[in-house]
């Protein structure tokens, strides 16, 4: 049973023509971690107020539970503070007068619960976010990536069925983020709480999610673990989307380029498709010639710390190749390049990712 399911949902916001959410159709099972991933302005917080019920839906329906909590059709929506689900913004404020202990405890005390449990659950989600130590602190005694965890802590002692997280690791530095993001798993782990992970940074929703959904302009595009988003991507836009560096992109039609008829040389006919792709890293580099290799010249060694870019130029035709091991390779140097076929992604006209003979992959 999905934790949560939402069917045609539709929101289109007053005075605007274009649906912001479009008939998104999208189920996350209890316990997973589901990270909504895509451009600025794509609808990932809309989908996440709608959920919360922070934002009314303009068609289609939500469930929690296999229970309707905003329904056009069947005309119900359930308040915000009874859909058991917690919200973490980008901006997390927390309440500056009060005590970390103060601050967590709050929802309980709103909610009357017994005082023995109030501080039974306080102690064990403090402790569980190694903040305990600070229950005495003010929040403007603490580093960000503490007010984050005392956020969360605020969020989780209320036992959420599930958690929304809309981007709140955004305003922390690289090393911050980098150490909230093993405490994110670590949270889910330990609490197994359904978790909707809003980000655009497509390293942290690899490196977080057990599943990604990518969507673009109100649409979902694709929902899988993030391996299958990476190496089957439905479309070019989640190839293009995913990946750093990019996804090379050869054209097929153009009578200039040497790919181009390289590709046509080893595949035929390609006139069903528009363009050919291969990440950085499928490349095969060798200095002597191979079978099916295609002659190019390296215009620049690029080093990223730990991995390096190389820059492979044929006539107008350019790829980038990426690799972990240090280059044995000088700028200028002709090397010949191997696409092997497995590596490859041919796009129709229209977007769409088949393969050469089989249709759709
Ligand atoms: N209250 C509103 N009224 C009208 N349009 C809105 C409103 N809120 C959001 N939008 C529009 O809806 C679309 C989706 O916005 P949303 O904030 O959901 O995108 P997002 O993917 O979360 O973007 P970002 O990554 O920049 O936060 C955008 O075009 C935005 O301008």
């Amino acid at each position: 049973m999905p934790a949560i399911k939402l069917t045609n949902l539709t929101k289109t916001y007053a005075n605007t023509s274009k649906p912001a959410v479009n008939h998104l159709n999208l189920e996350v099972n209890d316990g997973e971690f589901l990270c909504l991933l895509g451009p600025s302005g794509c609808g990932k917080t809309t989908i996440l107020r709608m959920i919360a019920g922070i934002e009314t839906i303009s068609a289609g329906e939500i469930t929690i539970d296999n229970t309707p909590v905003d329904s056009v059709e069947k005309g119900c929506f359930v308040p915000p503070e009874q859909r058991h689900i917690g919200l973490v913004f980008q901006s997390y404020a927390l309440w500056p007068h009060m005590t970390v202990l103060e601050n967590v405890s709050f929802g309980l005390k709103i909610k009357k619960v017994p005082m023995a449990e109030q501080q039974r659950r306080t102690q064990d989600v403090m402790e569980k976010l190694h903040i305990a130590q600070l229950a005495s602190r003010y929040p403007a005694q603490l580093s960000g990536g503490q007010q984050q965890r005392v956020a969360l802590a605020r969020m989780l002692v209320l036992n959420p069925k599930v958690l929304l997280l809309d981007e709140p690791l955004s305003n922390l530095d690289a090393a911050l983020r980098l150490e909230m993001r093993s405490e994110l798993r670590r949270i889910h782990k330990a609490f197994g709480t359904t978790i909707i992970f809003v980000s655009h940074d497509q390293w942290e929703a690899m490196t977080l999610a057990s599943t990604i959904a990518v969507m673009s302009d109100g649409q979902l595009q694709q929902v899988g673990p993030p391996n299958e988003i990476y190496t089957k991507p439905v479309n070019r836009f989640v190839a293009e989307f995913i990946g750093n560096p990019k996804l090379n992109l050869m054209p097929l039609h153009n009578i200039q380029s040497p790919l181009s008829a390289h590709l046509h040389q080893r595949f035929g006919q390609l006139q069903n498709f528009d363009c050919c792709a291969i990440r950085p890293e499928e490349i095969i580099l060798s200095t002597t010639p191979q079978a099916d290799a295609l002659p190019m010249q390296i215009s620049s060694i690029i080093p990223t710390g730990g991995s390096w870019i190389i820059e492979l130029k044929n006539g107008e035709d350019q790829l980038h190749y990426s690799t972990q091991r240090h280059p044995q390779w000088q700028t200028q140097e002709q090397v010949f390049c191997q696409l092997p076929e497995l590596a490859l992604h041919f796009f129709t006209p229209t977007g769409s990712r088949q393969s050469l003979t089989k249709g759709q992959c």
